[in-house]
């Protein structure tokens, strides 16, 4: 029998093996596995610390590793070099507040990557408007992005990774801290993006509007994988809209797997 690992189209589009990172002299990430297929999308889960992030800026090659092997379609990620194939929307934060860039300005950095000598031509400029229009965010073009509400301002985000047009796209919570309009337009942005074949890493805290979306769930503890699956139900659930808090218990009850995931 061919094993489908060693078939060049099964590669995975992004692999790490036995991954460890340490920051500050601690150790973050203990030696974890994760595999994302092409086509699939999966939400890296788990409580505050336990090294989510850590984990996906470890793949676009952020944070250095200690040990293990990191893999992007197939290619070492010390020798990959096709970064416009991955698309990374990072953990909001103030990056945007006093830099006085208009919100096309920031969503066509998402483009350089693929601009030829760092000139964008006609293609370039219509991609960089069709990211725009995705989430919603065309009649803003001109607008300086200090303007903007968090949930805009988490859109323009989107729209700079999708500039590029990639086949990847890695988010760290694209949730948080975003308006329940803003939410519903990123969940249908990546529902687009995801029937159109992307492959998607995303850090969540819960899976809240997007659950629909998740093929699989990798849940992180203390810097080790403890769940690499369907998404937990129980967590699920209480994601869903209305709920907006994650019960640090599963119900009496719970299948043991399920029972405290994100605790
Ligand atoms: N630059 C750094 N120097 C030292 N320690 C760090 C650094 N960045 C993160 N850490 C620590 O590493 C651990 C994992 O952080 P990480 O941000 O990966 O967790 P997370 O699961 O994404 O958490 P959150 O849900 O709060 O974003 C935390 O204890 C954090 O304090």
């Amino acid at each position: 029998m061919i094993d489908p690992s060693e078939d060049g189209m099964t590669e995975p589009v992004v692999s790490l093996r036995g991954v460890r990172a340490d920051l500050g002299s601690r150790p973050v990430l203990r030696g974890i596995d994760l595999t994302v297929r092409h086509g699939e999308v999966v939400a890296l889960l788990g409580a505050n610390g336990s090294g989510k992030s850590t984990a996906v800026r470890s793949v676009i090659g952020q944070v250095q590793t200690a040990a293990g092997e990191i893999r992007l379609f197939g290619t070492d990620r010390g020798r990959f070099r096709d970064w416009h194939r991955v698309g990374y929307v990072p953990q909001r934060t103030t990056a945007a507040s006093g830099v006085p860039a208009t919100v096309t300005e920031v969503v066509s950095s998402g483009r350089l990557s693929r601009a030829r000598f760092g000139v964008l031509r006609k293609a370039d400029h219509a991609a960089v408007r069709r990211a725009l229009d995705l989430v919603g965010m065309a009649d803003r073009a001109k607008d300086p992005v200090d303007a903007l509400s968090g949930g805009q301002h988490q859109r323009v985000l989107i729209a700079r990774a999708l500039a590029s047009e990639p086949e990847l796209l890695i988010m760290d919570e694209p949730m948080a801290g975003v308006d329940l309009a803003s939410q519903e337009v990123l969940a249908h942005t990546l529902r687009e993006q995801v029937s159109q074949g992307a492959t998607v890493l995303l850090v969540l805290h819960e899976l809240g509007p997007l659950e629909p979306l998740i093929d699989r769930a990798v849940v992180l503890r203390d810097g080790c994988v403890v769940h690499d699956g369907p998404p937990p139900k129980a967590v699920g659930q209480h994601a869903l809209p209305g709920h907006d808090h994650v019960h640090p218990h599963a119900p009496a009850g719970a299948e043991p797997i399920r029972t405290g995931l994100l605790s």
